[in-house]
C-alpha cells in the first residue's frame, strides 16, 4: 500500500526545489510530489528530469503536480490533479492503469466525485490555514475530517485519504484518529532544522501499530 507520508516540494527556483527535495529524500521521505507552480516549461522539465533521477536513486515514489503530459513524458509514478486541473479520466487514458492518479477534495461531494472517477487516493484539505497554497478552499479542521470520514464509512468508500494543509507534528495523532490514511506536508519538512528527527517522529505517529 501507499506510503503514509507525502512530501510536497516547494521552492522558487530549480536549485531551491532540488535542495529541498534532496533534503527530504536524504532524511527519510520516500514519496515526493514535485510542485513547481507558475514557472516556464523548460525550468519545470529540467527540474522534473533531475527529480526523477533522484527518486530512482532513493527508491522513492515520484508524483508530479498538475502536469499530466510531463508525467507521461518522464514516466513518473503518477500525478496529482486538483479541481481545476485535467480530469482524471483523461489523465488515465494518457498514463494508463498502473500509474498513480491522486485528486483533491474539500467536501464529501468532492470525495464522491473523485471516487467515481477512480482516483487512487484523495488529498483532502485544507486542515488549517497555510501560506503554501493560494486561494485555499474552506478550512476543514479536525471536525471536518471526522464528518467526511464518517460519511465515507456509511457509504463503504475506502479510497485512501491524505490530510493536507498547515499540518504540524502535534496534529498527526489526532488526524490519524479521524480515520485518514496519511498526510501530505510541505512547509513543515522544508523549514525543519532537524528533518531526520521530524520525519522519524511523523512516521512514528503515522505507522502506529495497535
Ligand atoms: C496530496 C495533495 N493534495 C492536494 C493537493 C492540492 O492540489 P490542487 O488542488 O491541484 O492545488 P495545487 O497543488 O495545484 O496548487 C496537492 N497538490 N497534493
Ligand atoms: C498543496 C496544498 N493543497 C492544499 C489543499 O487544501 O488542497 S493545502 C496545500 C499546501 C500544503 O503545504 P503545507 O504543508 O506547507 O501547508
Ligand atoms: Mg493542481
Amino acid at each position: 500500500m501507499y506510503n503514509k507520508l507525502q512530501y510536497i516540494s516547494q521552492g522558487n527556483t530549480v536549485e531551491e526545489q532540488l535542495y529541498n527535495i534532496h533534503q527530504a529524500l536524504d532524511n527519510g521521505c520516500d514519496w515526493i510530489q514535485m510542485r513547481f507552480k507558475n514557472q516556464n516549461a523548460l525550468e519545470v522539465f529540467a527540474l522534473a528530469e533531475a527529480v526523477k533521477f533522484l527518486c530512482e536513486e532513493y527508491l522513492a515514489v515520484f508524483v508530479i503536480n498538475d502536469n499530466v503530459h510531463l508525467a507521461q513524458q518522464l514516466n513518473a509514478d503518477g500525478v496529482h490533479l486538483g479541481l481545476s486541473d485535467m480530469n482524471v479520466a483523461e489523465a488515465r487514458v494518457l498514463l494508463g492503469k498502473t500509474k498513480i492518479i491522486g485528486g483533491t477534495a474539500n467536501t464529501f461531494d468532492d470525495v464522491l466525485q473523485k471516487t467515481a472517477e477512480n482516483c487512487d487516493y484523495i488529498g483532502l484539505g485544507p486542515f488549517q490555514f497555510t501560506t503554501t497554497k493560494q486561494n485555499l478552499s474552506p478550512i476543514l479542521g479536525l471536525e471536518g475530517y471526522r464528518t467526511i470520514i464518517e460519511k465515507m464509512k456509511m457509504k463503504k468508500i475506502q479510497i485512501p485519504i491524505y490530510a493536507i494543509g498547515g499540518i504540524t507534528l502535534e496534529n498527526v495523532k489526532s488526524l490519524m484518529e479521524t480515520g485518514i490514511y496519511g498526510i501530505a506536508v510541505s512547509g513543515l519538512i522544508t523549514q525543519s532544522e532537524k528533518p531526520s528527527q521530524l520525519i522519524t517522529q511523523l512516521n512514528d505517529n503515522l505507522y502506529v501499530t495497535i
